[in-house]
C-alpha cells in the first residue's frame, strides 16, 4: 500500500523494509492487508467525435448516459463505422474505472465483481478490456457469460462534453451466487454505482448488488455509492433516498446528480442535505472544483488555517482539517465541509473530461483504505484516537481527489494510465503553497 496525500518516503509502507528488526517483527506478524471491492457492469468505452446533429438524430441527451435498444445501438454503431468516426476504445464502467485507478494509486489490490465473455477472441472488446486493466485488479471472481460484454458509445461533441449511449450486451447478467462472501473479508470499502439498478426487471444485477451490500454489512465494510447519471436518480428520487438511508455510508455525485437527488442546485447545500441520509459526501462540480461534507466528533474537530470561505453556509470550511467519522461513531456529531477549486485552475488543455469524477472518487477510496491498513498495522497510533473513516482530513482528501481528477483531464482515456508523477514527491511544494 502506497500512502496518499503527502507522498514522501515516510508515508510509504513498509517504513524500512531492510531493517532487520522490522523484518523480524514482520516475519512474526505479517502486515495485515486490505483491498477495495466493487460490483461493475463490464463495458468498453468506444469513443467517437460527433456533432450535435448526431446526438439529436439518435435522440440522445447531451452529457448523460442512456441505454439503447439493441436495434438502435446497432444503427448508431453502423453510422459511426460508416463515417469512420471511432477514434479510441478503452475499458470503461464507472466502477471498473474507479477500481483500476485505486489499484494504480495505492499500488494495491482491488476486486472486480462482474461478468466476462467466456469465449474470448483475441482483439474482441472483452480481450481489450482485460489487456488494459491494472494487473493489481483481481479478475478471478468474474462470472463467465455466453455473449459480449457491454459497449458504451462515448460521443464527444465540439464543446468537449461527453454523452454516453449504452449497448448493454451481457453486462447486467451478474448473479447473486457470483458475489462470494470471501471477497468482503478485510475489504476497506464496497463501491457500487446507481447504474446497477437500471437494467430490465428480469436482470439479476440488482440482486447481485444487494447481495454485495449484505456481505459488506456483515463484514463491517463501508458501502460507497456513485450516482452515475442524473436520469437514474430523477426517475425515482424517493427510492434512492431510502436506499441511501438504509445502505450507504458515502455517496459520490456530480452537481447535476446532486440536484436530481436533493432538489438543490448549489453543490454545498445539496451535499449538506445528503448528510441527512449518509455519513460522507463527495460532490464534484466540473470547473467549480469539488466539495466534501461529513461528520466528525465535536471533541475531535480541528480548525482550518486556510482562508474561511463564503457560501450558503458562511465559513463552511471552518473545521475542514478534521477527519471524517460515521455519524453513529460521534458522541456529538458536527457537520464538516470543505471545497477546493480545480488543481492549478484546471489544465491548459482538457483532453477529455470522461472519468474525471471516477478519478476523484478513487482518491477518496484510496485514503479510506490507507486508514484501514494503518489501523490494522499500527492500532495504537495517535491517528486512531477516534473511529475515523479516512486517513487524511477533509481538506487533504479534497486536494488529493482534485489532483487525481486533473491527471485524467490531461489524458484521453477515462482511467489513469500511470500513478501521480514521482517528481512531485511533496504536494505541499507544488500545490499547497502555491
Ligand atoms: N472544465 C474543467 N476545468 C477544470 N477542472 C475540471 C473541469 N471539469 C472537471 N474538472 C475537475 O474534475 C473534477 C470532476 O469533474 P466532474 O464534476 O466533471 O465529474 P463527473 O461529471 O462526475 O465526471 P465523470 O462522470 O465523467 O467521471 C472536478 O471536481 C474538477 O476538479
Ligand atoms: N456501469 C456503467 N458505466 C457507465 C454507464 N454509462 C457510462 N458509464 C461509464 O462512466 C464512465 C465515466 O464516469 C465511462 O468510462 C463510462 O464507461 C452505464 O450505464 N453503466
Amino acid at each position: 500500500m502506497k500512502f496518499p496525500g503527502q507522498r514522501k518516503s515516510k508515508h510509504y509502507f513498509p517504513v524500512n523494509a531492510r531493517d532487520p528488526l522490522v523484518a523480524q517483527i514482520q516475519h512474526d506478524n505479517p502486515f495485515a492487508r486490505t483491498h477495495l471491492v466493487g460490483v461493475g457492469q463490464t463495458i468498453v468505452d468506444i469513443e467517437a467525435r460527433v456533432d450535435d446533429d448526431f446526438l439529436n438524430r439518435h435522440s440522445l441527451s447531451k452529457g448523460h448516459s442512456l441505454v439503447l435498444d439493441e436495434d438502435k445501438a446497432e444503427q448508431l454503431y453502423q453510422e459511426l463505422k460508416e463515417h469512420d468516426l471511432i477514434s479510441h476504445e478503452y475499458p470503461g464502467d464507472t466502477i471498473g474505472n474507479t477500481l483500476h485507478n485505486y489499484s494504480v494509486l495505492a499500488d494495491d489490490k482491488s476486486i472486480l465483481l462482474g461478468v466476462m465473455s467466456q469465449d474470448l477472441k483475441i482483439g474482441s472488446y472483452a480481450y481489450r478490456y482485460l489487456c488494459n486493466t491494472s494487473c493489481r485488479m483481481d479478475l478471478d471472481y468474474l462470472q463467465p457469460v455466453d455473449g459480449p460484454i457491454g459497449r458504451c458509445y462515448t460521443l464527444i461533441t465540439e464543446d468537449g462534453e461527453r454523452t454516453f449511449a449504452i449497448n448493454e450486451g451481457q453486462m447486467n447478467q451478474l448473479r447473486p451466487e457470483s458475489v462470494p462472501e470471501c471477497a468482503f473479508e478485510n475489504a476497506s470499502a464496497l463501491v457500487l454505482s446507481s447504474y446497477l439498478v437500471r437494467g430490465k426487471v428480469t436482470d439479476p444485477m440488482k440482486n447481485a448488488a444487494l447481495k454485495a451490500i449484505e456481505h459488506a454489512k456483515k463484514h463491517d465494510v463501508p458501502v460507497v455509492l456513485t450516482l452515475g447519471t442524473k436520469y437514474v436518480i430523477e426517475d425515482k428520487k424517493e427510492w434512492w433516498i431510502e436506499f441511501l438511508k438504509e445502505h450507504v455510508t458515502c455517496v459520490a455525485m456530480n452537481e447535476e446528480e446532486a440536484e436530481a437527488l436533493t432538489g438543490e442546485k448549489d453543490p454545498l447545500i445539496a451535499a449538506d442535505k445528503a448528510l441527512d441520509w449518509v455519513d460522507m459526501v463527495l460532490c464534484t462540480a466540473g470547473p467549480v472544483g469539488l466539495y466534501m461534507a461529513g461528520y466528525t466528533d465535536d471533541a475531535l474537530k480541528r480548525e482550518s488555517t486556510l482562508p474561511l470561505l463564503p457560501g450558503h453556509i458562511p465559513e463552511f470550511n471552518k473545521y475542514e482539517f478534521s477527519r471524517p467519522m460515521m455519524k453513529t461513531d460521534c458522541k456529538n456529531p458536527v457537520r464538516v465541509y470543505s471545497h477546493i477549486a480545480p488543481y492549478l485552475g484546471g489544465p491548459v488543455e482538457i483532453k477529455n473530461t470522461n472519468g474525471a469524477g471516477d478519478a476523484a472518487l478513487s482518491a477518496l477510496l484510496h485514503d479510506m483504505s490507507a486508514n484501514r491498513y494503518h489501523k490494522a498495522n499500527v492500532p495504537n497510533s495517535g491517528k486512531h484516537n477516534g473511529k475515523f473513516l479516512s486517513y487524511s482530513s477533509f481538506s487533504q482528501i479534497c486536494q488529493y481527489s482534485n489532483r487525481v481528477s486533473y491527471e485524467v483531464l490531461t489524458q484521453h482515456a477515462p482511467r489513469l494510465s500511470r500513478g501521480l508523477p514521482e517528481r512531485e514527491d511533496c504536494l505541499e511544494e507544488a500545490y499547497w503553497e502555491r
